[in-house]
């Protein structure tokens, strides 16, 4: 089944559901240590009851997400009755029309497909055995397990669940939701995304919302009651995280609605081998099938090799090219993890600075005798040189707080933490500028785009607050204070202004007119600012105009990030309210 877009043409920037509530779902305890992941509502003490647990797939995310369970998952799972387990299942069943040829493949979609799968046949049956486990461990006596049951609920959440992620884009757990999202398929060059509605822990009462339905499943008229909104049978709590599909592109009518199951700022590939693991199919989208690939495919992968001999066969050089692209990709693994483990950002930052600037040296590639030696290294645009900036950021990012805590401890100068903390602001807004390029040849790229410019945007603001500057104007420099930066306004671009009057974004004014005017028109001095700010260091004597150039390039940044976020996520405060806390309107 698929979903397509009703009688009306569909403009970019429009919500096309209203918000959905899901059928069932598993939030991780990370980030809500004292409420019930059900239902959110406060846990007397530590402990679990029953009855907060509406039907529920919870003990399904472990398999899902990582194929071990965590002992909070073994804590809840305890709490479920197998009838909780039915009583999800029938849910689904019921709610997929009986004349749908998926009604086994639908919604509780690829069983057959999956389970002939052998690798994941092999995941489910020792899921489904995990959990019999781990329940006998609190069932009644009368409870049975029904191994059939089991496999078929890890079949649907291998299916049909999508990650619940917070607006920062942290994984909250899992959710599976109707068919008016469940029927959603997947492009690599979707026309839709979806946010959720993260219900605060105190409340638990299901909201209202009269949005219309603008998406239909194909070959029904909107008419038939296919596509009208769930309504929750008694037994359902209505809880949890909601979600709403947006479009970011416009739709023509009756065309078909896709949203990304998968990371686009990857090649081709990584996104195939990765829908596979995961779903068993293989996109055929115009991205994927366009012959030669997309710019911004072949750029995603692009490795340059220096000193091949003239010689050299081409399919050498591929060969060399794939080996070093592997390499490459397991020294960045390497050092990441490593810096995740150790903490070590000094060594990271050395290691994969190193690794961008001189690339990989064909000793790594055991290169036959006498042969010329090749040098293999990243595309700026390749996909894991964009990986590698964001880790380099946060490196930087904490060597310039340490540097500072230790510097401050002795009252010295803290030169050092602010040429730290411009690194960091450097590599986000490098990032930014290339996923920005990216964006520009492939515009489902918009909700990454919008969430890189937000972070170069606050990465400055940081750099131009931080206190670092402080023992500067101690020593006699003239630093700008704070409050006198945020006085000086822009000259040349209406964005701030904008923001002002408005005071929020996303109210359905970011059209494509504007997304296109906006980005087209030289209102956004990017450059101009970028240069200004990276050009002051030089001369101690500008400091202060160079802490104001930071501070301005910063507040682009996070309004041009925010005017795009307002397109892909819609009317959504906290954008607004990030803004207004980063530029210090608190109370104006
Ligand atoms: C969430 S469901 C989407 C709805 C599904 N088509 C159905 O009829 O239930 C996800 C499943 O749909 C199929 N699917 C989604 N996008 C696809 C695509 N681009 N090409 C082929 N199959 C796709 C895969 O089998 C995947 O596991």
């Amino acid at each position: 089944m698929e979903m397509r877009a009703g009688e009306e043409e569909i403009e970019i920037g429009e919500d096309m559901t209203p918000s959905v509530i899901p059928l069932s779902y598993a939030l991780h305890d990370a980030f809500l240590h004292s409420h019930c992941s059900s239902c959110f509502s406060l846990l007397p003490g530590t402990n679990f009851t029953r009855h907060h647990h509406a039907p529920t797939l919870l003990y399904c995310s472990s398999i899902c997400s990582s194929s071990h369970f965590s002992p909070a998952d073994l804590h809840l799972l305890h709490s479920l009755p197998s009838s909780d387990l039915r009583a999800a299942l029938r849910l689904l069943y019921h709610y997929t029309p009986s004349s749908s040829t998926n009604r086994i493949c639908g919604l509780l979609t690829n069983r057959e497909k999956l389970m002939a799968d052998e690798e994941i046949s092999a995941r489910v049956r020792d899921g489904a055995k995990a959990i019999e486990a781990a329940r006998r461990i609190e069932m009644d006596e009368n409870e049975k397990n029904e191994d059939a049951l089991l496999e078929a609920a890890l079949c649907l959440v291998l299916t049909n669940a999508v990650e619940v992620q917070d607006h920062e884009g942290r994984s909250l757990g899992i959710a599976v939701y109707g068919p008016n999202f469940s029927w959603i398929n997947h492009s690599c060059s979707p026309n839709a995304c979806y946010r959720f509605i993260i219900s605060p822990p105190d409340n638990v009462l299901p909201f209202r919302d009269d949005s219309r339905l603008r998406i239909l499943p194909a070959g029904t008229k909107s008419d038939n009651g296919v596509h009208k909104n769930i309504e929750f049978p008694k037994g359902c709590s209505g809880s949890g995280p909601r979600v709403i599909v947006r479009s970011i592109k416009r739709i023509k009518k009756g065309e078909e609605v896709t949203v990304a199951y998968t990371d686009l700022l990857q090649p081709k590939e990584i996104r195939r081998s990765e829908l596979w693991a995961k779903y068993r199919f293989i996109c055929c989208c115009t991205r994927c099938i366009a012959s030669p690939p997309s710019y911004v495919d072949h750029i995603l992968q692009e490795i340059s090799a220096s000193n091949m001999a003239t010689s050299s066969l081409s399919s050498e050089l591929s060969f060399y090219r794939d080996e070093a692209t592997r390499k490459l990709t397991d020294y960045v693994e390497e050092v990441t993890a490593e810096y995740l483990a150790v903490g070590d950002s000094e060594s990271c930052c050395k290691k994969l600075e190193n690794m961008l600037i001189t690339g990989l040296l064909d000793e790594l590639l055991e290169v036959r005798e006498g042969k010329s030696q090749l040098n293999f290294r990243l595309h700026p645009l390749h996909h894991l040189a964009l990986n590698t900036y964001t880790v380099l950021a946060s490196a930087y990012k904490i060597r310039a707080s340490d540097v500072f805590a230790l510097h401050s401890e002795v009252g010295g100068l803290s030169w050092e933490a602010l040429s730290m903390s411009r690194i960091s602001a450097a590599y986000s807004l490098f990032l930014a500028a290339s996923t920005y390029h990216l964006f520009c040849f492939e515009s489902s790229l918009l909700a990454s785009v919008a969430n890189f410019w937000t972070s170069a945007g606050e990465s400055l603001l940081a750099l131009a607050k931080s206190s670092a500057w402080d023992s500067l104007g101690k020593c006699g420099f003239p630093v700008l204070n704070l409050s006198s930066l945020a006085e000086h306004k822009c000259s040349k671009c209406s964005l701030l202004e904008s923001f002002e009057v408005n005071l929020s974004f996303g109210q359905d004014q970011t059209r494509k007119a504007d997304l296109d005017s906006v980005t087209n028109s030289n209102d956004v001095d990017f450059k101009n600012w970028a240069n200004k700010s990276a050009s002051g260091t030089e001369d101690l004597g500008y400091i202060d105009q160079w802490r104001m150039d930071i501070f301005q390039l910063g507040v682009h940044c996070l309004l041009y990030g925010g005017f795009l976020a307002g397109i892909c996520y819609g009317p959504h405060s906290h954008w607004t309210n990030h803004i207004r806390s980063a530029l210090n309107y608190e109370g104006k």
